[in-house]
């Protein structure tokens, strides 16, 4: 089993969004992408669609349905009404709940499991109700009991907060701590049967030592420091180091 490559897009919306003006295109860029090996788009649409806008997801639903059948829709985001309305209407293979307040500039923690049992049990069912897997964002340092309860709402899989290991690029010392935390993390998760997904803030740099502790991550979803690469190398040749740096044979 390989780790998988979901490439978000919301960096490159969020540059088309300086003028008005269709490009940077996501579609053009997506397929790119997927014609390199992407496994995957995800999207993180915000309530002020401050990047992805609503009304970019059925094109990128329209991209894989007619170009890419065997490529998954990741949809991430907060479980509002209008969110779930959204994903009803988008039909991603996976969404991805994140506890995202609306003013954050960007996630940055997991979520607090036993606060929101309720709430992630009733979101969990109608999202499944609609044909989606659902993954939910969780930190680090998540306890067997908080995974228990992840796994009692019905998710299939955790995705791991890995902002804080991206964060320490200029300390290696520390990045190999967080590592093995969420490797632990990552470990009960699995004892429980849930499969583990990773995102935030990864990189070319960064994706190997983690891959190595957790050789069984099912997918890493990665927008900004692609985005920033591909300025550099181009979306395609982006995607393959990626790929080739999450231990695919490219
Ligand atoms: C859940 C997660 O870590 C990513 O979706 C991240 O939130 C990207 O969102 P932004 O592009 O808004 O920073
Ligand atoms: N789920 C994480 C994600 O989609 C991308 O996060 P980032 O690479 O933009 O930090």
């Amino acid at each position: 089993m390989s780790v998988s490559l979901s490439v978000n897009v919301n960096a490159i919306a969020m540059l088309r969004n300086r003028r008005d003006l269709p490009w940077p295109d996501l579609r053009a860029l997506g397929r790119i992408a997927l014609e390199a090996g992407a496994a995957g788009l995800t999207v993180h649409p915000r309530p002020d669609q401050r990047h992805i806008r609503f009304s970019d997801l059925p094109v990128l639903r329209a991209l894989i349905d007619d170009e890419f059948p065997h490529a998954e829709f990741n949809i991430e985001g907060y479980p509002s009404d209008d969110f779930i309305e959204l994903c009803r209407i988008n039909q991603p293979e996976q969404v991805t709940l994140v506890p995202d307040d609306p003013r954050q500039a960007t996630s940055d923690h997991g979520w607090d499991f036993l606060a929101n049992r309720a709430l992630l049990k009733d979101t969990v069912g109608r999202l499944k109700a609609d044909g989606a897997r659902v993954s939910l964002f969780a930190d680090g340092d998540t306890s067997l009991e908080a995974l228990e309860v992840a796994r009692e709402v019905g998710a299939e899989r955790i995705e791991l907060y890995t902002g804080p290991y991206g964060g320490c690029y200029d300390d290696a010392d520390r990045a190999k701590r967080i590592a093995e935390a969420l490797g632990q993390t990552a470990e009960r998760a699995r004892s429980l049967g849930l499969g583990v997904n990773a995102g935030h803030d990864l990189t070319v740099e960064n994706l190997p030592m983690l891959v190595k502790r957790i050789p069984f991550i099912e997918e890493v979803s990665i927008g900004h420091g692609l985005t920033a690469d591909a300025l550099i190398y181009g979306m395609a040749e982006t995607v393959r180091r990626f790929r080739r740096a999450c231990g695919q044979t490219v």
